[in-house]
């Protein structure tokens, strides 16, 4: 398996001629593949919830399914940091398909195999497992990006790419219904994007490359010509995974700051949407389908306002990334108590509200990965991003479902509030604390 994985060998350099052609054309291949692998893994990353109804009509409770549904986010937390640190000495191409295949292999299996969805501990263990597979899925994205993406495009390219979850996430439900009206069944909706996660997964390995380097291209420094001072040949070779962690990722007060940033930056990201059907149901009185399109609007808003927010940390703030997250936060900060003081009976203003926070909250989402590959060498890229996960899934998702719970229950929704209000504060304060050591072209 280490042979299998190890990163692509370097290969002699093109004809100086031959560079620039092979490098635009592999950088828009890679981009691709990456987008698309990416995509392809959020169509199995939350499928199992389409299914959920249909398991409670087997007698499921809701509670047991809501533990069922928690074994992704710790696992994925997990995995995307202990996994980061193996991306980072492993070929992108192999590690990202191999993920995306391990991951839908484990959601056919979950819908051909009647013992698979029969217990709440089989179910568990499962997705348990999906979750670890779906931490193969950002590390190796973001270590194809260090390599062939400079840093000062870096905002804006992963701000685009960073749309690929929500692409995802967005066909999922279509095509897990598609799954259920070809096949007549509802396992279908586990297998059959499993199914098409599989054929991505292939054209995933086709497109995407591990390093310049591999294909006879120079660094992505010295091709854009923006290698920083400190750049030099010793950041193009492997590291070792206690180099990785010791030398660069654990002993930097940095990226501490980012990833406890990002547990508050999550616990508004997963806070406001995992709990805004119930809060606009109880507090405002929506209607289920108005409720379904609040849901939606929130998730499609967070498109441009990703978009928006990259470019701004590349080419208003010259590639620094704590200014972009900093406003984009103050201003969640504003639309959140919007959405918490609007009395009852003004639907509209909620929905503004709500569409605000989703525009604002994946600005943040999206940089603080980008803050993580900054602030490394290439070699240590998913790990530092891993660390930042661990934080946001760990701290954030999994106390915005099971703690919020516990605070609306005890205090209502005005706890819930300032919880996120809260949230808001930190996450701008320990991004702050990046503010003065933050020099975007540090390192590469
Ligand atoms: O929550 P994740 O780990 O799937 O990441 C989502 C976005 O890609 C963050 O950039």
């Amino acid at each position: 398996m280490a042979q299998l994985l190890k990163p692509a060998a370097h290969r002699s350099l093109l004809p100086a001629t031959e560079v620039d052609p092979a490098y635009k054309q592999l950088r828009l291949k890679v981009f691709l593949g990456i987008f698309i692998g990416y995509a392809g893994y959020y169509l199995v990353r939350k499928n199992f919830s389409m299914v959920v109804p249909d398991l409670i009509e087997q007698g499921f409770t809701k509670s047991d399914l809501g533990v069922v549904m928690s074994a992704i986010s710790i696992s994925y937390g997990i995995s995307k940091f202990i996994m980061g640190t193996v991306s980072d000495r492993s070929n992108a191409r192999i590690f990202l398909s191999l993920g995306l295949i391990l991951s839908a292999l484990t959601m056919v299996w979950m819908g051909l195999s009647p013992m698979a969805t029969g217990s709440i501990q089989v179910m568990f263990v499962l997705l348990f497992l999906n979750g670890w597979f779906q931490g193969m899925g950002w590390p190796p994205c973001g270590r194809v990006m260090v390599h062939w993406f400079s840093v000062k495009e870096r905002g804006t390219k992963m701000s685009i790419w960073n749309v690929a979850h929500n692409v995802g996430g967005g066909l999922m439900a279509p095509i897990a219904i598609a799954g259920l009206t070809v096949f007549g069944t509802w396992q279908g909706k586990l297998y059959f994007p499993a199914l098409v996660a599989l054929v991505v997964a292939l054209i995933t390995y086709w497109l995407v490359r591990d390093t310049p380097q591999s294909c006879g291209l120079p660094s992505i420094e010295q091709y854009k010509g923006e290698a920083s001072a400190d750049y030099n040949e010793t950041h193009e070779k492997e590291l070792s995974t206690r180099q990785i962690l010791m030398d660069y990722v654990l002993v930097n007060k940095l990226i501490w700051y980012i990833a406890l940033a990002n547990a508050f930056i999550y616990l508004v990201r997963y806070g406001v949407l995992d709990w805004a059907p119930t809060y606009l149901k109880e507090a405002k009185g929506f209607s289920l389908s108005e409720t379904g399109w609040a849901y939606f609007l929130y998730e499609w808003a967070g498109i441009p306002g990703t978009l928006l927010c990259g470019w701004l940390s590349d080419k208003v703030f010259n590639g620094r990334r704590a200014p972009a997250t900093i406003i984009y936060m103050l201003l969640v900060l504003v639309a959140v108590l919007v959405y918490w003081q609007n009395p009852a009976g003004n639907p509209l203003v909620d929905n503004i509200a709500l569409i605000a926070i989703g525009f604002l909250i994946y600005g943040p989402v999206m940089l603080i990965g980008v803050h993580a590959l900054d602030l490394v060498p290439k070699k240590a890229a998913g790990t530092a991003a891993g660390l930042t996960g661990l934080f946001g899934y760990l701290g954030g998702a999994v106390f915005a479902n099971a703690a919020m719970g516990f605070v609306v229950d005890a205090w209502g929704w005005d706890g819930g509030f300032y919880v996120l209000l809260a949230s808001c504060v930190l996450a701008v304060v320990f991004t702050a604390l990046t503010w003065k050591k933050e020099t975007h072209s540090s390192l590469a």
